[in-house]
């Protein structure tokens, strides 16, 4: 099976993070997620964050760091997940196609319903921001 590769950022303000729920017709759909997407041949995954981000949630990224990779296996898909820290941005983050939209306190990251690839990043995210 092909494997995916994705770009997604972990928005972070003070102790808040923006998250996006996707669509219900999407895969994982009506799940939460750190807004992002494909990165596509010839860019490189901050470029795809940054034109993903823009497309998605209309924020402009200026400074992101690399924050973990991992790879998953969902049966009917493989995505390899580049999560970035995105600690520097500009606009004000609003669904652009249609999602919602949430800030959420870090501490109660755990309330909301992730796809299993995020859980791991969900507890780094909530040991790290304590
Ligand atoms: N953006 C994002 N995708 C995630 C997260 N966790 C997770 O398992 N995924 C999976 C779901 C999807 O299979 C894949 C994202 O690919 P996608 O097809 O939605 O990408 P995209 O936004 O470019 O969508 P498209 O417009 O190309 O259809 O990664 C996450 O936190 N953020
Ligand atoms: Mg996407």
């Amino acid at each position: 099976m092909k494997i995916v590769h994705v770009a997604a950022g972990i928005i972070v303000r003070d102790q808040q993070v923006f998250i996006s729920k996707r669509n219900s017709e999407q895969h994982q759909g009506n799940k939460w997620e750190f807004p992002g997407g494909k990165v596509e041949s010839g860019e490189s995954v901050l470029e795809a964050l940054t034109r993903e981000l823009k497309e998605e949630v209309n924020l402009d990224v200026l400074n992101a760091d690399a924050f973990h990779q991992l790879e998953f296996d969902y049966g009917d898909k493989i995505v390899q997940l580049d999560f970035y820290l995105v600690n520097d941005f500009t606009g004000v983050g609003k669904g652009l196609e249609g999602q919602q939209t949430a800030w959420v306190n870090i501490s109660e990251l755990a309330d909301y319903n992730f796809p299993a690839a995020n859980q791991v990043i969900v507890e780094m995210l909530m040991t790290q921001f304590a």
